[in-house]
Order: C-alpha cells, then sequence, then structure tokens
C-alpha cells in the first residue's frame, strides 16, 4: 500500500488509507474504523479518536500525512511523553501484551562510537539489576534500524518540574517527602553499582494516585551514561570536569538541588565562574519559613566538595528523618494529564526546562521521528487482532486462568442428583412389582 505524500489529507479515504499502512491498529480495528462516521479526513480523524481507535497524536500526524514512524518494533507510538537532552521520550504500546510502556529513543549522537555503545550497555545492564519502587523498571534495552532504546515501565504523572510550576515551590513537609522517596531509590541504585550521573526535577516522574496506593516518586533516566553537554545547576563540581563519570556523592548533590528547587522554585543558579567555588544562595534567603534543620540538609548535600557531603543516601535519609515530618504526596490540584502536544514543539523547552536542542543537532528535531524496522503489512505482529475488552478484564493478574490454562478438575462425589433420582425410581418400581406380584397371587 503507497505511503500518503500528501501534505494534509483531506478526503476520508486517503486518510484511511493512510491509517491502514501505518500499522496503528489491527485488523479487527481497521474494520470498526472503516465504519467510523465522518465525511471528510479532519471529521473521521475526529471520530477515530472519540472511539479510542487512535490517540490525538496519531491522528494528526495523519493528518499532516504522515504513515510512517508509528509502528517500533513490537511497539506501537501512542505519543510523545518528554525530550531529555539527548533523547525522545513515547508512550507506546506493546501489540501483543497490551502493555503501556515508555520508550527512551537516545539521539545517535550518544552512541557514535564503539566506546559510547560500550558505555551505554553497561549502564543498560546496571539499570536491568535495579527493582524498587522509586526506580523506573527498565524492561529492555536494545537497538533498532541503527537506533538505541531503552524500554521503561511508563509513569503516567507529572515530573517535579511541572509539578512546580503548576502549584510552585513545595510545602516544606511535602518536598521532604519527596526528597526522601527519591533518597530510597538512590540508596537501592547505589547499593547496586549503579549511579544516576543526570538527576533533575525533569527526570524524578510522580506516579497517578491508584486504588492501592497514594502517589510515588520514580526516578527515571538509570541506564543513559552522563551526557556531558555542558555545565547543569544539579551536576556537581566534581562531574564537571569528568562529564562521563557517575558516583553516589555526585547524585546527593544533584538530589540537594532538586531538594532547593522544591522548596523555592528556582534551580540552584551559583552564578560562580569557578566551578569549584559552586555555592547557590541561601534556601533560607528565598525562603525564610524553611526549618534551619531542612535548610542544613539541603546545603551539605550541595556542598562544593563530594567529602563534606553525606557519606550516602542511608545517611541522608537518617537526617532528614529527623529533620522533618514526612507528608502526603500531593493529589489536588495537579494535573496528571499530559501537557498539549503543542509543548513539545521544539524550542519550547516545556518538560525540561532547557535550552532547546541547536538546529544542527538534527537528530531530535521535531521532524526526525523514527522510522520502522519493518513496513507493518510485512510485519508478523499484523497478523494478531488487538486484545479485546475481555482480555482487558482478564489481564486482573488474580485471575488464575492467565496463570493455569489447564484447570485441576473438580473433584466429584461419584453420585450426584440424577443418578440418585435414578436409583430410586428403579427401587421404586421394584417395590411396586413385588407388590403387585403378592397382589396377583392372592
Ligand atoms: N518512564 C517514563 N514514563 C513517562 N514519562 C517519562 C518516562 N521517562 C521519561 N519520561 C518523560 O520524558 C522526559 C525526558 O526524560 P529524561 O529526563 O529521562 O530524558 P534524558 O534524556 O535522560 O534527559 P536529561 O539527560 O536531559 O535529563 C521526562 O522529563 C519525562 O517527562
Amino acid at each position: 500500500m503507497p505511503t500518503p505524500t500528501a501534505r494534509t489529507l483531506v478526503d476520508r479515504i486517503a486518510y484511511f488509507d493512510a491509517v491502514c499502512a501505518a500499522g496503528v491498529l489491527a485488523p479487527n480495528q481497521l474494520t470498526r474504523a472503516a465504519m467510523a462516521p465522518g465525511r471528510t479526513a479532519a471529521e473521521f480523524a475526529a471520530g477515530l479518536v472519540a472511539a479510542g481507535l487512535l490517540t490525538r497524536f496519531q491522528a494528526d500526524r495523519l493528518l499532516a500525512g504522515r504513515a510512517d514512524g508509528f509502528v517500533f518494533g513490537p511497539y506501537v507510538i501512542l505519543e510523545p511523553v518528554g525530550r531529555g537532552s539527548m533523547s525522545r521520550v513515547y508512550k507506546a504500546r506493546h501489540r501483543t501484551m497490551n502493555r503501556a510502556v515508555a520508550i527512551k529513543i537516545l539521539s545517535a549522537e550518544l552512541t557514535r562510537t564503539a566506546a559510547d555503545r560500550q558505555r551505554f550497555q553497561a549502564q543498560a545492564r546496571a539499570a536491568g539489576r535495579l527493582s524498587h519502587p522509586n526506580v523506573v523498571t527498565a524492561l529492555d534495552a536494545n537497538v533498532l534500524a541503527d537506533r538505541f532504546y531503552l524500554v521503561l515501565e511508563f509513569v503516567d504523572g507529572p515530573n517535579l518540574e511541572v509539578l512546580v510550576a503548576q502549584r510552585g515551590p513545595r510545602p516544606v513537609d511535602e518536598a521532604c517527602e519527596l526528597v526522601r522517596q527519591i533518597a530510597h531509590g538512590l540508596r537501592h541504585a547505589h547499593e547496586r553499582g549503579a549511579a544516576h550521573g543526570h538527576l533533575a526535577p525533569d527526570n524524578v516522574l510522580i506516579s497517578r494516585p491508584t486504588a492501592l496506593g497514594p502517589p510515588t516518586v520514580k526516578i527515571t533516566g538509570f541506564g543513559l551514561p552522563p551526557m556531558g553537554t555542558g555545565p547543569s545547576a544539579y551536576r556537581a563540581p566534581e562531574s564537571l570536569t569528568a562529564p562521563h563519570a557517575a558516583d553516589p556523592g555526585s547524585d546527593l548533590y544533584a538530589l540537594g538541588g532538586v531538594f532547593y528547587f522544591l522548596l523555592t522554585g528556582h534551580a540552584p543558579s551559583t552564578g560562580a565562574a569557578n566551578a569549584s567555588s559552586r555555592q547557590p544562595a541561601p534556601v533560607a534567603a528565598l525562603r525564610p519559613d524553611v526549618p534551619p534543620a531542612v535548610a542544613a540538609v539541603v546545603h551539605r548535600l550541595m556542598a562544593p566538595h563530594p567529602s563534606a557531603r553525606f557519606a550516602s543516601a542511608a545517611e541522608l535519609l537518617a537526617h532528614l528523618d529527623a529533620a522533618c515530618v514526612p507528608a502526603a504526596l500531593p493529589v489536588d490540584g495537579v494535573s496528571f494529564d499530559l501537557p498539549p502536544e503543542a509543548a513539545y514543539a521544539p524550542g519550547s523547552g516545556y518538560l525540561t526546562g532547557r535550552q532547546p536542542l541547536a538546529p544542527d543537532s538534527g537528530e531530535l528535531s521535531s521532524d526526525v521521528f523514527v522510522l520502522p524496522e519493518v513496513v507493518p503489512e510485512q510485519s508478523p505482529w499484523a497478523q494478531l487482532t488487538e486484545p479485546t475488552a475481555a482480555d482487558a478484564t482478564a489481564s486482573d493478574v488474580s485471575d488464575t486462568r492467565i496463570l493455569s490454562p489447564y484447570r485441576v478438575p473438580r473433584l466429584r462425589p461419584p453420585f450426584t442428583v440424577p443418578v440418585w433420582v435414578a436409583v430410586g425410581a428403579v427401587l421404586f418400581s421394584l417395590v411396586a412389582l413385588v407388590a403387585a406380584g403378592k397382589f396377583l397371587v392372592k
């Protein structure tokens, strides 16, 4: 099927062709899609979004005449959810497992040399050893169409940068709880030999509250080598001279910066030309109501010399527990919905708050979207049908049909009710016959 080339599709039939070519829908969904209302392409697209067959991102991209870039190996790309300095992150769905994941596709710059690729592999393996509620789980790391990527647990809440942008600096006890959970995640990672290397508010996410529990902090970004893309307010002085180094001490410095940001609403700007004297303005100068014990924790974390910081995340946790009472994490008023797609436009800096990428870095510009490994029609996945509503309910882990397809037959008593009725009838007939015989003899 030819891929449409028109810039904007106006005709319903051309749009449907593009949907088929994109590989976003399974055959049974295409049948449903064909029956959706709408005369023009735009009306038809709106109908498919309303029916839950396409995401807004998919519908708009198809309207723009793009039928490529929707399939990434076994995943269907649903929508972009963020961009880091060296990656783009998409929400995607595994076609067979029907599980939402985050796919982080790395800039080719990160994996140009053999040494880069080895570093990526080592970091990805270190991330694969982590399993903690406060760390985003890494599910896969691989390469497809020459692009390295990580598949991660999808976290459907805002990062700390968005949280503060939406609701301002956090109450002290809430900031303490956020930092406490990050420290737990870091402790787990450091004890397993993994350091983060580029911790900042935009790679700390908050999961949406569920019936099972309150929102949880999740650190994302493990598994990527530190970028070395210039000084950052959260980067420890010692890591400025060794941009690819990641160690627990510099993670603690970065956590101090995150704490500072949560309390003041500002990144800890040092303004110092000399990297070794990086010391931000005191927290109390910006936020006088922060208790001195809490401010002391922030400043000790951000001590320019690593030896003056806490020795470990465990030591930090002990001081934090003494300095502040943790509070419930925010639920009210925080939007867990993703910002509009426009927010991801190049140069918006919306999610990362960072300088947009230089135009010549090319790789991550809005127009570069990962091409599928295989043409969708040739994909073996195209043979599969999409999960139905019944599958969705069956995915409940308490449903033992999934875990044990062969049920042990229930043991039943040898005589069931119909058997007893039959036996009774036979006995009754016998008695009746005997009685009748006696009567006849008489
Ligand atoms: N697992 C995830 N689930 C949902 N969203 C995510 C996930 N991981 C990352 N994101 C989103 O993508 C954005 C960029 O991710 P991340 O900060 O990890 O990228 P990065 O390339 O490591 O960036 P940097 O080095 O600039 O920190 C995050 O701010 C977040 O909004």
